[in-house]
């Protein structure tokens, strides 16, 4: 398989995705560079899942280009491993096999060291049923990064994880990304995941990118009053207000999420 560990471009180019009626993405316009960490954030059903299913090549555009290191996708994109907020493994395969079902040629080395870096190794013959709920987040991220992806997208991950499990996780995948550079895009609905973990928050409204956030501090990130004045402009850009210290060069477009009287 084509793989590496260096991330890849990724450009979309006038994007829009119709379901029917419905207008999802609309003259979607967004640029991602090679090795970047991405977070995209908005509003229940602003088609945020549907941006990663053209990425992942699961879906095709009704318009417009998404293009993968210059090349459109127009299938799979071989490049890309999705993480979900469920697992999804295997129940009657142990955790090492859960991991090397997904490799042509399976590896044993290869899958011990997938499970190694999450912090599974030990865990490898149990079963899914046995393991708690982060565990099993722990092995889909195995499963994803076993092939060294140049791009990984995640949605919602670790949406159904608790606080303190969901903490670790956050760590794990910053510590994985910045080991290999692969480019990351993370949907979620926790913002203060977003500005943890990105290098740009993006929001999407009424079918395009509202905000394009540049997130430029020193990681691991604690909640500075930096983190906190980042924080709060992506929750006022969510719901539809101008903050305070608002820079209008950080909003894109001219629709969406602009500020409203609040
Ligand atoms: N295959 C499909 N057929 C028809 N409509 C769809 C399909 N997939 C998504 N939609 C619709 O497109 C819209 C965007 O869905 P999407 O899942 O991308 O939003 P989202 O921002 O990820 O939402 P959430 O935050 O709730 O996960 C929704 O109205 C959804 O019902």
């Amino acid at each position: 398989m084509a793989v590496g560990n260096k991330g890849v471009s990724v450009r979309l180019v006038g994007v829009q995705k119709v379901y029917g009626q419905r207008v999802v993405l609309d003259d979607l316009d967004l640029r991602i560079g090679k090795g970047e960490f991405i977070a995209i954030v908005g509003h229940s059903g602003t088609g945020k899942s549907t941006l990663l299913r053209l990425l992942a090549g699961l879906e095709q555009p009704t318009r417009g280009d998404v293009l993968i290191d210059d090349s459109p996708v127009t299938g799979l994109t071989p490049t890309a491993r999705v993480m979900f907020q469920d697992a999804r493994l295997l129940p009657w395969l142990s955790v090492f096999d859960n991991v090397a079902v997904v490799l042509p040629k399976p590896d044993k080395l290869q899958v011990e060291q997938a499970l190694d870096r999450v912090g599974l190794l030990e865990h490898r013959h149990k079963w899914p049923a046995q393991l708690s709920g982060g565990q099993r987040q722990r092995v889909a991220l195995a499963r994803a990064l076993v092939v060294r992806p140049p791009l990984l997208l995640l949605d919602e991950p670790l949406g159904a994880l608790d606080a303190l499990t969901r903490l670790e996780m956050q760590s794990l995948i910053e510590s994985l990304w910045r080991e290999e550079r692969f480019t990351a895009v993370l949907v979620t609905h926790d913002v203060s995941e977003a500005v943890r973990l990105a290098d740009r928050v993006i929001c999407i409204a009424d079918g395009r990118v509202s905000l394009d956030l540049e997130v430029p501090l020193p990681r691991p990130r604690d909640r500075s009053s930096s983190f906190l004045r980042l924080e709060s402009k992506v929750l006022a850009t969510i719901l539809g207000r101008g903050s305070a210290d608002d820079n209008e060069a950080h909003r894109v477009g001219s629709r969406g999420a602009a500020p409203m009287e609040a």
